[in-house]
């Protein structure tokens, strides 16, 4: 491989964060736990899909902020500020699950990833691009197309002095166009804030998680919220770290817990030079889909 995707080890931190009904005590105890991540050396740090409300339909218009034009004054997105401020003080890379968003301009809400610098600068913005509309009959139905509207790009960040990691959310894992390109991008993490539930979590959040990793040999995290009980939606929990290979370097049971995995670039050479998909692909036979029509931000 000619230059390596990961160029020096880094410390990664999922936060299973257990939230609640109150946004500012969530953003508080949000920011507690990153400092205690980075405290444990951490230099990437998770926090889960929807980590300051709970998460549901009904929850999305009522916990949201106003993102555009960015920045955002505090009253407008006291999240925003809160991450910000979180990244600086753990002097870490942090990527801030996601809030739901609104538009004023057009009126419509998105499930809005925000990531930050060590510097407190936001670098990029990821909006679940594929909602999560299911029907499991006598299991679960869910739509967030009810309230919500899908963002419209893949989001592959540059992490100064590291590399490249791409961004989604949640329900975007079961796609893997969206993590083959960002991979054949050069990204060499590929990082889920989600929730599965009860139903789906048991039959395929490892299995997707180690599917990503297989099928582009990087690393992959998914970080889940806390499973609270009394919540209308019952999160799966199990954050966990798969590596290159496919193989779950860490995972969380249900309960609050912060997962730590250090990842190295050599380890994604090694898997590379061990099964070479990488240079046996055949674009002759089928497109290469990070190739012609993609969207997509770094
Ligand atoms: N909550 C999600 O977006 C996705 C999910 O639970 C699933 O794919 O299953």
């Amino acid at each position: 491989m000619a230059t390596k995707l990961l160029k020096k080890p880094l410390k990664l931190a999922l936060i299973q964060l257990a939230s609640g009904a109150d946004k500012h005590a969530n953003l508080s105890h949000a920011r507690q736990k990153v400092l205690e991540a980075s405290k444990a050396g951490a230099n990437l740090v998770v926090l889960p899909e929807c980590f300051n409300s709970p998460y549901g339909v009904k929850y999305f218009a009522k916990y949201s902020e106003t993102l555009l034009p960015s920045p955002p004054t505090k009253e407008q997105s006291p999240s925003y500020h809160a991450l910000s401020e979180m990244a600086k003080e753990a002097k870490a890379f942090l990527v801030g699950g996601s809030i739901p968003e609104y538009w004023e301009e057009t009126k419509k809400y998105y499930n809005t990833n925000l990531t930050f610098g060590p510097d407190g600068k936001l670098l990029a913005t990821h909006r679940k691009v594929h909602l999560f509309d299911i029907d499991i009959p006598g299991k679960i139905t869910f739509r967030e197309s009810d309230v919500l509207s899908p963002g419209n790009k893949v989001t592959i960040i540059d992490l100064p002095e590291y590399g490249r990691i791409a961004v989604a959310i949640c329900y975007d894992v079961r796609f893997p166009e969206l993590a083959m390109i960002a991979a054949r991008k050069g990204a060499f993490l590929l990082l889920y804030p989600g929730a599965f539930n009860l139903t789906t979590g048991k039959l395929h959040w490892e299995l997707q998680a180690r599917a990503r990793a297989m099928d582009n040999q990087v690393y992959v995290g998914l970080c889940s919220p806390a499973r609270d009980m009394q919540a209308e939606y019952h999160a799966w929990g199990h954050s966990m770290v798969v590596d290159p290979n496919a193989e779950i370097l860490g995972e969380l049971e249900e309960k609050e817990d912060i997962l730590y995995a250090e990842l190295n670039g050599e380890r994604i050479e090694e898997v590379r030079k061990g099964v070479p998909i990488y240079t046996q692909r055949r674009f002759d036979v089928y497109p290469d889909v990070s190739e012609g029509k993609v969207r997509y931000e770094e």
